[in-house]
């Protein structure tokens, strides 16, 4: 049996729930002691205003019943001063509690971000682009139980209780213990309602987002969706989680609804027992009217604290299932302390190798299995081979993006693990297959390649990509707008232009992911001048999609299931009956063999 309410409860509660929420916040919370500080003065110069208003309109009741002029003339001054006292109180508490609450968010925001860009790739690439928006959006929003007023009033209700049962017990204990009857009342039915809108809450987060994820690609992915006539079928993949977000909402506001009808029918019932009560001490002349005046003022009091500590605790549990989704990602061991940045400590490569190299991206996957290779230093060395060969995964290796669970990567003799992240990115620059271009001006997205890059820099970097014509021709040159709101740059130019970042970037080694679309041979002859250029005393490593483009590769390895089958020249390769043979008659068949020799001179 109580292993079954254990089982039953435990969803809904749980103490390493009160653990998880209260650590990953406090270090936040503790930048903002003063401002906690100046709220928890205020918490009971407001307990004090509660106690002091009932006694001032008790008080002022009984002077007018008993004539007492002079009396109201004495009260009429505190009335006034504590009506005053409130007001700036009120104010300062306003402020207060924005400072906390927002420069909490803030704070955790920023965190936030900072510990996604430092998370390594594969952790990240197991995370949903929707989600990571959504605990931005949403997540972090709903954290004001457990930092806010919610925060406050969990010190507050409780101190009010005890005060207000203190100064009625002074009046009335008979109508004081009536409350406590009530009590485990309130305190239960709160329990019960907030548990059912955690569990209610966990369902809206993680719906709010799988609905980021459809807005997010469908947006990004909008070209395949208008090719393939996928928008019926998007906009119904929407539709159902906007209606199942929508009947989750209707739900958790019926709830809210009863926990908030049957608290007031609580306290009304309550409220009327001792009104009833109170009348009669005074028709038996055990109170005045004063008195009774501050019951009623003050009896809500001893209810309230009680199912307002529920709502707290309603409230604590949206902010636990929003604070258990953020430490979904805060938990992932980031692979850096501080945010990486440029940092060329590598100026010159001597040696790049391969060491018994073993790697698999899961566990149990084994895609390099003690591998072994020797890159020629400022030489143009081309990886070929079929689909899912390892060629990319090579690139991920050197740049450290993931680490071999065996064997080392070496640079200069050096493990790669014993350079920083930014020592060793920066000493590679990386031409992908896909270059992504940043909202804002063309100069903006070249100035990324390194910090301080000059004018002149620019222009002669975008003269070497064969591309500073084509920015000239454009009306407003090299502060033109490019990215999702400016102009669209085509295949080619875009190719330029990250030739262009490789080149302002200057670093020592050069990796280039070909891109497997073919350009006209126009463009082609540029991209592959620009390219020649780039290459000049620097290690260059491509993954060649197209052999046409490789001819002059000091050294091409053919790799195939993680192995290297062949390794020499394109001569040499062609001559060998290998796996380079066959890709090549592939792609351009023996009849076509002379065309190919033509391409890029
Ligand atoms: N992030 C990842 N998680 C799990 N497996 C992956 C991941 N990336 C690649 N793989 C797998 O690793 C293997 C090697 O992939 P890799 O991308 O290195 O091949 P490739 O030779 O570059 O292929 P292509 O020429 O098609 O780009 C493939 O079987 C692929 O499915």
């Amino acid at each position: 049996m109580k292993n079954k309410i254990v089982t039953l409860v435990s969803p809904y509660f749980a103490w390493s729930d009160f653990q998880k929420t209260f650590t990953l916040l406090k270090p936040f919370v503790l930048q903002y002691k003063k401002a906690y500080f100046v709220l928890s003065f205020i918490l009971f110069i407001q307990i004090f205003f509660t106690l002091a208003f009932a006694w001032f309109f008790g008080n002022l009741t009984d002077a007018a019943i008993s004539s007492n002029l002079d009396r109201i003339k004495a009260l009429v001054p505190i009335g006034v001063g504590l009506i005053l006292l409130n007001i700036i109180t009120t104010y300062i508490y306003i402020i207060y509690e924005t400072i906390a609450i927002n420069g909490i968010k803030k704070d955790l925001k920023s965190y936030l971000f900072s510990h996604i860009l430092r998370l390594p790739a594969g952790k990240l690439a197991t995370l949903e682009s929707g989600n990571l928006l959504s605990h931005f959006n949403n997540d972090i929003h709903s954290i004001d139980g457990v930092i806010g007023s919610s925060l406050i009033e969990l010190i507050r209700l409780p101190i009010i209780y005890i005060a207000v049962f203190i100064y009625l017990y002074q009046i009335n204990p008979i109508i004081c213990f009536v409350s406590l009857i009530v009590a485990p009342l309130a305190i239960g039915f709160g329990v019960f309602f907030g548990l059912l809108l955690r569990r209610n809450n966990r369902r809206i987060y993680t719906l709010f987002g799988k609905i980021n994820t459809i807005l997010n690609e469908s947006f990004s992915g909008l070209t395949v969706i208008r090719s393939f006539t996928l928008e019926k079928l998007t906009f119904n993949k929407l539709l159902k989680k906007n209606d199942e977000l929508y009947r989750l909402e209707i739900a958790n506001s019926k709830l809210r609804a009863w926990f908030f009808t049957a608290g007031e029918l609580l306290c009304s019932f309550y409220f009327l027992f001792s009104l009833c009560l109170g009348a009669y001490f005074v028709f038996t002349g055990e109170m005045t009217v004063g008195s009774l005046l501050i019951y009623v003022n003050l009896v809500n009091y001893l209810v309230n604290p009680l199912t307002g500590l529920a709502a707290m605790w309603a409230s604590f549990q949206r902010s636990a299932t929003a604070v258990e989704r953020l430490s979904t990602v805060l938990d992932l061991e980031p692979e850096s302390y501080g945010l990486p940045s440029y940092n060329k400590a590598i100026n010159t490569v001597s040696s790049i190798r391969f060491q018994n190299v073993t790697f698999g991206y899961e566990y149990n996957q084994i895609i390099f299995d003690r591998f072994q290779l020797e890159i020629p230093v400022e030489k143009v060395v081309a990886l070929v081979g079929p689909s899912g060969a390892g060629k990319s995964t090579l690139f991920n290796l050197l740049q450290g993006f993931h680490k071999p669970s065996e064997g080392d990567v070496f640079i200069n003799n050096r493990s790669t693990a014993d350079y920083s992240l930014e020592e060793l990115r920066s000493a590679v620059a990386y031409v992908p297959q896909e270059t992504f271009l940043f909202s804002g001006t063309i100069r903006e997205n070249l100035q990324i390649a390194r910090p301080n890059v000059t004018e002149m820099e620019i222009t002669q970097a975008c003269s070497q990509a064969f591309l500073h014509d084509y920015i000239m021709s454009l009306p407003e040159g090299y502060d033109t707008k490019i990215g999702e709101r400016g102009i669209r740059l085509s295949g080619g130019q875009k190719q330029r232009l990250a030739i262009a970042r490789a080149v302002l970037k200057n670093a020592p080694i050069l990796l280039l992911d070909e891109a497997t679309s073919a350009l006209d041979s126009e463009t082609e002859l540029y991209v592959q001048k620009a390219l020649q250029e780039l290459m000049k005393n620097r290690t260059t490593i491509i993954i060649a999609h197209r052999l046409s483009t490789i001819q002059n590769a000091d050294v091409i390895i053919a790799i195939e299931n993680g192995k290297i089958v062949q390794m020499g020249s394109h001569e040499e390769l062609l001559q060998n009956k290998g796996l380079y043979e066959k890709l090549y008659n592939i792609q351009y068949g023996r009849e076509k063999r002379k065309p190919f020799r033509a391409v890029a001179e």
